[in-house]
């Protein structure tokens, strides 16, 4: 039975077919000039993934990858239905929401003595104690804690049986391919199998499976086992914060229904149409976007200090939508609750 497209081409796919959702070439122009005034700086490069956020490992040793690992196993779902009203966990000083909640929290249970990025400790951890490593300093608990419950446990039993309980020895096994860790992610770990159908073809997006090889890379610095030769065919990742920050940018539009559905806060469930179009023209988006970018790059003669890929104008777009959050207050995300992202 044949698998589905991959990522890139199913969003081509989804975006030439798309019914709802649209990109506008003269937005995605306009974000790739804002990159390019930032193409030598600290954010458009590997080291940012360190620099620029203290709650990710400092080091690139097992211990990070085990990090990584079991911080993008748990990477989904965070936005709470009353954006006043969520979980938030203080660590160090600070108050954390979200994704960096989840961060927030596992670097605590570190220091409390809970080994937490240990297989052998998450295949049989309890909900209890899920429960308690995963607390909210407010009566709002972090979304799909049974799930992610259940994951932990699901995920941490495999890593014991196929890799001897620790991502390295998985991420050794790809021979530094980017895609043959994505794949081999994907055909070991049954939560990372983000995949769906749009107009009757099978069609994935791994958006958790990509941020764990970008990560990977991220944390190992790009050197050693985490020297990926192909890292650039890594897309970015379909998540509900891209889209946002697009449409706030100008480089995507939703049609006038489904804006309204989404400011309503209507669920959209995973592999609606709408959802699913949503995430394929938000990464062939991207995918644009890097292309103009090169080319403004050349044009220029603009010197980086790496090659620019998609991972690392995802995750300067993640960035600015979290350091935009007020601006992009009017402009909606899509609500599916999901295991995927
Ligand atoms: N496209 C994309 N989606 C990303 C990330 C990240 C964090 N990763 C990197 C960022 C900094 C570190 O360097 C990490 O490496 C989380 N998410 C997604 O966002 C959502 C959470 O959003 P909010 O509710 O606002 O916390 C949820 O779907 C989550 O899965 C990313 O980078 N790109």
């Amino acid at each position: 039975m044949d698998g589905p497209l991959p990522p890139r081409e199913s969003a081509k796919f989804i975006a030439e077919n798309s019914r709802d959702v649209f990109i506008d070439g003269g937005g995605v122009r306009r974000v790739a000039k804002l990159l390019l005034a930032k193409a030598s700086g600290p954010e458009l490069r590997l080291g940012g993934w360190k620099a620029l956020h203290e709650l990710n490992p400092r080091a690139a040793d097992e211990a990070a990858v085990n990090w990584v690992f079991v911080t993008d196993t748990l990477n989904f779902s965070f936005w709470s239905e009353h954006e006043e009203h969520k979980c938030l966990v203080g660590y160090r000083g600070k108050t954390y929401s979200g994704y960096w909640a989840l961060c927030a929290a596992v670097n605590r249970a570190l220091d409390e003595g809970i080994p937490i990025t240990s297989a052998s400790y998450y295949a049989t951890v309890t909900l209890d104690q899920v429960q308690h490593i995963f607390r909210s300093d407010t009566d709002v608990p972090m979304p799909l804690i049974e799930e992610r419950h259940r994951i932990l446990n699901e995920t941490g039993k495999i890593l014991l049986e196929k890799f001897e309980g620790s991502f390295l020895n998985c991420v050794r096994k790809s021979e530094k391919s980017a895609q043959k860790l994505m794949h081999l992610v994907v055909e070991s770990f049954p939560s990372y199998r983000d995949v769906t159908q749009y107009e009757g073809k099978k069609i994935s997006f791994y958006k958790r499976a990509q941020i764990l090889v970008a990560d990977t890379w991220s944390v190992l610095e790009g050197e050693g086992d985490g020297c990926f030769k192909d890292i650039s065919s890594i897309t970015m990742f379909a998540d509900y914060r891209l889209p946002q920050v697009l449409v706030h940018l100008g480089a995507l539009k939703y049609s006038k229904e489904l804006l309204e559905k989404l400011l309503k806060g209507e669920m959209l469930s995973y592999g609606n149409r709408q959802e699913v179009e949503i995430r394929g023209c938000s990464l062939w988006c991207v995918e644009l976007i890097r292309d103009c970018l090169l080319e403004l790059i050349e044009n220029k003669g603009e010197k980086t200090s790496g090659e620019i890929n998609s991972i690392l104008l995802d995750y300067y777009l993640w960035d600015y939508a979290r350091d935009h959050r007020e601006d992009m207050k009017g402009i909606p995300f899509h609500h599916t609750r999901c295991i995927y992202y």
